[in-house]
């Protein structure tokens, strides 16, 4: 490949060049002609030889080349189901394509198949669970690896007894985490992840708290900002977050934000009622989708009173106050 390509394509052979000192005289050359051509020399007063450069090329076109590769597998735009079978082995008819920045919500009595929906899901499963469903991304069968990788994770869940055991505080955690996803300013993503969390929990707390001594809605808050901010994983599955102690309409809205799929199991009509479509699971299958029209978006703010009012007593009954009128 000619000089003048590579650089475009890896900008950063130009550094590694730079701290040679090696200018560039004619880019239209081809590599192996360029380096042949480089001052032996003047290369050993850097302490370098040639071969060395060129393997320091090589390899950093490989570690580049991995980083685009693993930056493809998290651009999702779609995310598809296709029917499997109900529980009494009738088909599911089912052909159902989420996109990016959508939120779904999951609806159906106790036992109905609402958490096996999410695990197909996460399992990314390919006619292999006991629905036999398939799940596809951006269309295609997802690749095998991705299955079973436990360091690419396309998929993040967060459920209401999810709970924190490591012994960090939450400054320590986040720095942790952002470290290991070597994001650019690490400081200032960690205290933005921070106060967002502060954001979504209903009590506040400190960024040098542990992370243990959160309660069960600051541990969901914390989760949740951290998957909005700072996870690369673009569909979220959300199991049950009606009592987690957080702001869950904010919570969603920042997962939609990050233009995540967000899709989750409830029997909280106000997330129901916060998605742009509801499955409703019945028997093992999805019996119905229901696209959430404005006529019923426009109940959600007196659901949202009632919730209020609902609130309140709950932290009169909380703070040993006798509840009479609300
Ligand atoms: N299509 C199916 N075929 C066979 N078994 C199924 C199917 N769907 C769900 N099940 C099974 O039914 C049981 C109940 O399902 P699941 O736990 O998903 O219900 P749920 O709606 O999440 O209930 P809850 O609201 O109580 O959490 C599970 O054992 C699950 O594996």
């Amino acid at each position: 490949m000619k000089i003048c390509t590579l650089l475009e394509k890896y900008p950063y052979i130009n550094d590694i060049l730079d701290s040679y000192n090696i200018k560039i005289e004619n880019p239209n050359v081809e590599l192996d002609e360029f380096l042949k051509n480089l001052n032996e020399d003047e290369l050993q007063e850097h302490g370098v030889t040639i071969e060395e450069i060129k393997q320091t090329i090589f390899s950093l076109i490989d570690e580049i080349e991995e980083i685009r590769d693993e930056e493809d597998i998290y651009a999702v735009e779609s995310l598809t189901i296709l029917g499997g079978y109900d529980k009494h082995g009738n088909k599911e008819n089912l052909e159902l394509t989420i996109y990016k920045g959508e939120i779904i919500s999951v609806v159906g009595p106790t036992g109905s198949g609402k958490s096996r929906l999410l695990a197909d899901i996460e399992w990314l499963a390919q006619k292999d669970t006991i629905t036999k469903r398939t799940i596809l991304i951006n269309g295609k069968e997802p690749p095998l690896e991705l299955r079973y990788a436990t360091d690419k994770k396309l998929v993040a869940q967060l459920s209401q007894n999810m709970n924190f055991v490591v012994d960090l505080t939450v400054k320590e955690f986040l720095f942790l985490h952002a470290e290991s996803r070597m994001v650019e300013n690490t400081e200032k993503v960690v205290m933005e992840i921070f106060n967002t969390a502060n954001e979504l929990a209903g009590e506040q707390f400190d960024i040098d708290a542990p992370i243990t001594s959160l309660s069960g809605g600051q541990s969901r808050a914390l989760m949740i900002a951290d998957t909005a901010l700072l996870s690369k994983s673009p569909i979220v599955l959300i199991d049950e977050i009606e009592n987690a102690g957080i702001n869950r309409k904010k919570a969603l809205e920042l997962l939609v934000k990050q233009d995540k799929i967000v899709i989750m199991s409830t029997h909280d009509p106000i997330l129901a009622l916060l998605a742009n479509r509801r499955l409703v699971i019945k028997n093992g299958k999805v019996n119905k989708i229901i696209e959430t029209t404005l006529e019923e978006k426009s109940v959600l703010p007196y659901l949202e009173e009632l919730d209020n009012k609902l609130l309140t007593v709950r932290n009169k009954l909380r703070d040993g106050e006798i509840i009479n009128k609300i």
